[in-house]
């Protein structure tokens, strides 16, 4: 496929770019969103639009920044901060990605509405005008529901006819969640303008399928097809995945190696837990520190013998209940470690930062288990990450059943409910304790699936569906 065929856009370009002195630099974003379009690469080639992340006015300055993404294959779309403010906190992350995670409480206010409606134009009318006739747009997640509808009404007023694709990342809730949303009919009605839509799981599809029926009356006789209006649309479920050979090679790096010696050395005869998170209420680290120090309590023979070290990517730093879960995580970190820390060691090693990705695939490698508290969470790469980096270890992946991951990692894991400290304290007691024989099993079927299932694959899948629409 050539560069020309295949648009993929995304509110936030993979790449951020940042001003340094009189140039521009561009380093990679965090998120699974970003991950598994990177897997993308090595398989095939696109141009990727969306948001650069930074503020340029002057025309001069944004042709640098257009010229040094355009080595990247990236293309940006500029957004005054205030509108962009407005899109990506107000609307994107303060109202729609609540509701899509089943918190209650939500208000909804106009003026982010309109802010979110404006960017979607914005991106229409800069896709629209970039794609040529014959073009497959691959259009990703929750900042650009009403995009495919936009675009459609302007490719067709400029005659040109592209396959439009939609793929949302995060869950999509069930129906009366979806109601409480006043805008709820118009979203939808944007994502159906799409010719095909993906899902993380077979429930989110059908919870969209259901609302289309009950919402906008969508006739869904048959099977993972939506006929709204006069057009049949697709809907599916594509299991995105990850690029496990990255992290083969990273492992394999003599850096990475002396790394792994040295963090083994340090911890010999101790069992290590690992924790992977943006700081996201949706992650339930509360619940998995809250459940971490009831198994503590319950397990005075394990003091000093086991230390979770949790990693909370800073994340959505301008949004008030990001802001308040800081506050309350380490408040929290500090209670567990105040009552159960000796001169020996500290139970909780909490970092409030990114880690190079060196760092991560050796934290990754030398964890016997992996707990994962998701709430709700769309799909859940961390998981993924961690199988591809126990081939030596066998480590126990603890997974949230609320984690779209578990939808398809249940039998290799040991899942547990996160609203139920005593669950989740339980659930590490028995991945820490987990026999040999039991570990090397469960981790065969998880390590199928991760390595069946690639990023690559995902993309390979989507886009062979998709073009048959064109
Ligand atoms: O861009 P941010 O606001 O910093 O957030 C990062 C990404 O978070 C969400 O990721 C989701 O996509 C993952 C990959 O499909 C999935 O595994 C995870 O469960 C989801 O939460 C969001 O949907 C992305 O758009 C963000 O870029
Ligand atoms: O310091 C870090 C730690 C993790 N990650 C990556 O962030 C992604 C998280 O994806 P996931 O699907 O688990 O959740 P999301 O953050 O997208 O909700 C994974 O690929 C991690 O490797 C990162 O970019 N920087």
């Amino acid at each position: 496929m050539s560069k020309r065929n295949l648009i993929i856009v995304s509110n936030r370009l993979p790449l951020s770019v940042k001003r340094v002195d009189n140039a521009y630099t561009s380093s990679l974003s965090s998120g699974g969103l970003v991950t598994s379009l990177s897997g993308l690469t090595k398989s095939t080639q696109f141009r990727w639009f969306g948001w650069p992340g930074i503020q340029v006015q002057d025309e001069e300055e944004r042709g640098k920044v257009l010229d040094s993404l355009a080595q990247h294959g990236a293309v940006a779309i500029f957004l005054d901060e205030e509108l962009a403010h407005s899109h990506y906190n107000g609307f994107s992350n303060q109202i729609l990605w609540p509701i899509l995670h089943y918190q209650s409480g939500v208000v909804f206010t106009d003026k982010p509405w309109q802010a979110y409606q404006r960017v979607n134009e914005l991106f229409a009318e800069t896709i629209a005008g970039a794609a040529q006739d014959g073009d497959l747009i691959w259009v990703h997640d929750y900042h650009l529901m009403l995009l495919p509808q936009m675009l459609r009404a302007r490719l067709k007023a400029q005659g040109k006819h592209c396959a439009v694709g939609f793929s949302l990342h995060t869950p999509f809730p069930a129906g009366d969640f979806w109601r409480s949303l006043p805008v709820r009919n118009e979203l939808i009605e944007g994502m159906l303008s799409a010719d095909l839509i993906g899902f993380h799981t077979d429930e989110y599809k059908q919870n969209f399928t259901q609302s289309c029926a009950n919402i906008l009356g969508a006739r869904t006789e048959i099977p993972g097809k939506i006929q709204y209006k006069d057009r049949l649309i697709c809907a599916d479920k594509f299991i995105v995945g990850i690029d496990p050979a990255k992290f083969e090679d990273t492992l394999r790096n003599e850096q990475v190696q002396a790394r792994i010696r040295e963090l083994e050395e340090k911890y010999k005869g101790m069992q290590i837990i690992i924790g992977i998170d943006r700081l996201d209420y949706i992650k339930g680290l509360t619940q998995k520190l809250k459940g971490f120090g009831e198994f503590l309590d319950q397990h005075p023979e394990m003091k000093n013998k086991v230390v979770l070290f949790q990693v909370a990517v800073p994340s959505r730093e301008d949004v008030k209940e990001y802001q308040e879960l800081e506050t309350e995580l380490s408040t929290l970190v500090g209670k567990i470690n105040g009552k159960h820390a000796t001169p020996d060691g500290t139970p909780i090693i909490y970092m409030h930062r990114s880690v190079s990705f060196d760092e991560l695939t050796a934290l990754y490698s030398i964890a016997d288990v992996c707990l994962l508290t998701s709430n709700r969470d769309g799909m859940n790469l961390v998981a993924f990450e961690y199988v591809a980096c126990q081939a030596r270890r066998h480590g126990v992946l603890a997974l949230s059943e609320f984690a779209g991951a578990s939808a398809f990692m249940k039998e290799g894991s040991i899942t547990f409910n996160p609203a139920n400290t005593t669950q989740v304290a339980e659930a590490i007691y028995r991945a820490l304790t987990l026999d040999e024989e039991e570990k090397k099993m469960r981790y065969e079927k998880l390590s199928s699936f991760v390595n069946a299932n690639t990023s690559a694959k995902w993309g390979e899948n989507f886009i062979n569906r998709l073009s048959r629409h064109i």
